[in-house]
């Protein structure tokens, strides 16, 4: 369960990327963060990580507070950054043992747990290879592989279907509603609105840091009979 409170982030004394900001993501639910360009999405994200500090409010993972227990926070997050440009030096292989090793997956457990994604994305092949010579889409499906070599609980990818073919972008929104479906949570911002329409128990729509919507798709549309997902958000965001 993710719990964001009243969190706040602000760059260069100036500019509130994050403007107390509060949702919760429950147990069971995919949740989508949409949001214009430069809205505070990735900055969002990156507190919930630990990767960013909040200027004020509280942020907890399964009850663990991301400042004052970053590493029992850290282990229930599965994490997908925006970009999947790191580590390219190392064979998908090699990439995939570092993290296993890093929170320390025995071995035979984290072979099953890679294989079985590595054969949904048909990367299984390419593994021996550095992934320098990967194309992006194969870049980001190594760092999908990764982010759930421990298991997490709670997965929160930064833009994930950004650059997959569409058999693999199948596979990860499939992925996201079995895991979700086991009483898990998925948060994940995405600018691709039918893949929020389909996807999502619940949606956020947030500009200039601050939440214009949040709850359940239904709802909204309940309240804009007749439009589009897509022509609810343009009216939401270009009338604040
Ligand atoms: N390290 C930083 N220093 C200063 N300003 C930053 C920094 N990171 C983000 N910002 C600013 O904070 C605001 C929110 O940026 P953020 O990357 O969170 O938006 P976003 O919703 O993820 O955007 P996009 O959809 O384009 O990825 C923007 O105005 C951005 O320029």
């Amino acid at each position: 369960m993710i719990k964001f409170n009243n969190v706040t982030k602000v760059f260069n004394n100036t500019l509130k990327a994050v403007d107390d900001l509060s949702f919760t993501v429950n147990k069971g639910e995919i949740v989508g963060f949409i949001g214009p360009n430069g809205s505070g999405k990735t900055t969002t994200i990156k507190m919930l990580t630990g990767i960013l500090s909040s200027d004020s409010g509280e942020i907890s993972i399964n009850g663990h507070d991301i400042k004052r227990e970053p590493l029992e926070a850290k282990k229930s997050i599965g994490y997908i950054a925006d970009s999947p440009d790191m580590f390219l030096r190392l064979k998908g292989i090699e990439f995939l043992n570092f993290i296993g090793d890093i929170y320390k997956v025995p071995s035979d457990v984290r072979k099953k747990r890679f294989t079985e994604v590595c054969d949904r994305f048909g990367l299984t092949d390419s593994l021996n290879a550095p992934m320098l010579s990967y194309s992006h889409g194969m870049r980001q499906k190594i760092m999908v592989a990764a982010a759930l070599v421990h298991n997490p609980d709670v997965w929160i990818l930064d833009e994930p279907l950004i650059g997959l073919d569409p058999k693999s972008a199948f596979e990860l929104k499939a992925m996201m509603r079995e895991h979700a479906d086991a009483g898990n949570c998925v948060f994940f911002s995405t600018h691709i609105l039918e893949v929020a329409e389909k996807l999502c128990d619940k949606v956020i729509i947030i500009k200039k840091g601050k939440s214009l919507y949040d709850g359940t798709l239904d709802n909204l549309c309940s309240q804009n009979t007749g439009k589009s997902l897509e022509q609810i958000f343009l009216e939401l965001t270009e009338n604040e």
